[in-house]
């Protein structure tokens, strides 16, 4: 056996004697990376694995499930869990269970729960349910916007209004989502000036954060750089997030470039779940156990306990049937 072979031997053999099989933090030591941009030091990742990562899932899963998942996520140290969403049941039906999931999970000190509404009728059910924050839903494109709400960007500006207005006089903080930020399945390209737009209506409007959806994931790391470039100019770079799905495998590298720009706002899925009802061929979103992995190698804090996440993980993959969508967990089960 070489040297090399020998090495890789020694290091299989020491990590199957770990008994929770978690990959050693060694492999996480930080890295330097002076030469990498202007790396945040830390960064906040929002969970949108229960709203997002379930609500393209055919079959309709049970409610107690759904709660168990966001449980075992406030376990894990992640401090905001997008819960569900109040959306019409007609629309996605997998959402129809809102309340009783919002009503159901036990609500820890220190984490937000948001929730997705889409009109004034899906927020005040969300506040009646005990909803402290929400997030809406615009888009960079008109057509994706039409299907996937059913209006026009300037009706949508009027919804989104009407939330905020409300959203302020019961002191409910408002995230807003730009989707088709790097491409939409209907018009295809988009110019980085119209997501600057729309992301810039919705900061003036009262949104705190912006988050920055490539819905169908075709994006590559030179488009999220010129569409973010075009965005900082518009919205401060603290208020910003990015939400990358991983239709084409870009969603790491497209995050990685976005944490080089200043970015430290980061959405993304347990065990990679996700898809939008309304974007055809959108796959999973970007896996939160990879996040982390690469997070902690850089050396950025994110006080998320990976162990945990990768519980989490394997417990909704269970009982959906279904593989992790999560190369990190992928590796970590195979040691
Ligand atoms: C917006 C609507 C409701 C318009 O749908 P519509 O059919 O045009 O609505 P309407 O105003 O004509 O009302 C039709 C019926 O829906 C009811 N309705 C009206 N509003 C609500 C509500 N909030 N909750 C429950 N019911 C509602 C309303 O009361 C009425 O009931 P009926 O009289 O027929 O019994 C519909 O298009 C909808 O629910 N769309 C949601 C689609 C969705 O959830 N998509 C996925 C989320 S976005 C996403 O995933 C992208 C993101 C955020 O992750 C970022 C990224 O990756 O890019």
């Amino acid at each position: 056996m070489g040297c090399r072979e020998e090495c890789w031997a020694k290091m299989a053999a020491m990590m199957k004697a770990f008994p929770q099989r978690l990959v050693d933090l060694m492999f996480l030591r930080a890295v330097s990376t002076s030469s990498m941009g202007t790396l945040p030091k830390r960064v906040k990742i929002v969970e949108v694995g229960p709203r997002d990562g379930l609500q393209n899932e055919k079959n309709i899963i049970p409610t107690p499930v759904k709660i168990k998942l966001i449980d075992m996520l406030s376990e894990t140290g992640l401090s905001v869990i997008e819960a569900t969403s109040f959306v019409s049941p007609k629309w996605v039906p997998q959402m129809a269970d809102h309340t009783e999931v919002l009503k159901g999970i036990q609500k820890f000190p220190g984490i937000n729960y948001p929730v997705l509404v889409p009109n004034l009728k899906g927020f005040e059910a969300a506040v009646a349910a005990g909803a402290k924050e929400v997030a809406i839903t615009g888009a960079a494109s008109e057509l994706f916007l039409k299907k996937n709400i059913n209006c026009s960007t300037e009706e949508s500006f009027q919804w989104f209004d009407a939330v905020l207005k409300a959203a302020r006089s019961a002191n409910i903080s408002v995230r807003g989502y730009v989707s088709c930020v790097l491409g939409c399945p209907y018009e295809g390209k988009i110019s980085p000036a119209k997501v600057a737009e729309v992301a810039k209506k919705l900061y003036s409007m009262g949104c705190y954060e912006i988050s920055l959806g490539d819905t169908i994931g075709v994006g590559t790391p030179g488009t999220m750089k010129d569409m973010l470039s075009t965005v900082m100019q518009e919205v401060p770079l603290a208020a910003l997030a990015v939400h990358c799905h991983d239709t084409y495998g870009q969603a790491l590298a497209n995050t990685l470039m976005a944490l080089q720009m200043g970015v430290s706002v980061v959405d993304s899925s347990v065990a990679g779940l996700g898809g939008c009802p309304y974007a055809q061929g959108a796959l999973g979103n970007l896996a939160t156990e990879d996040l982390v992995y690469m997070l902690e190698g850089l050396g950025i804090h994110t006080g998320v306990n990976l162990q945990k996440l990768l519980e989490a993980g394997n417990f909704i993959c269970q009982a959906l049937n279904r593989k992790t969508g999560s190369k990190v967990a992928q590796a970590t089960c195979k040691l």
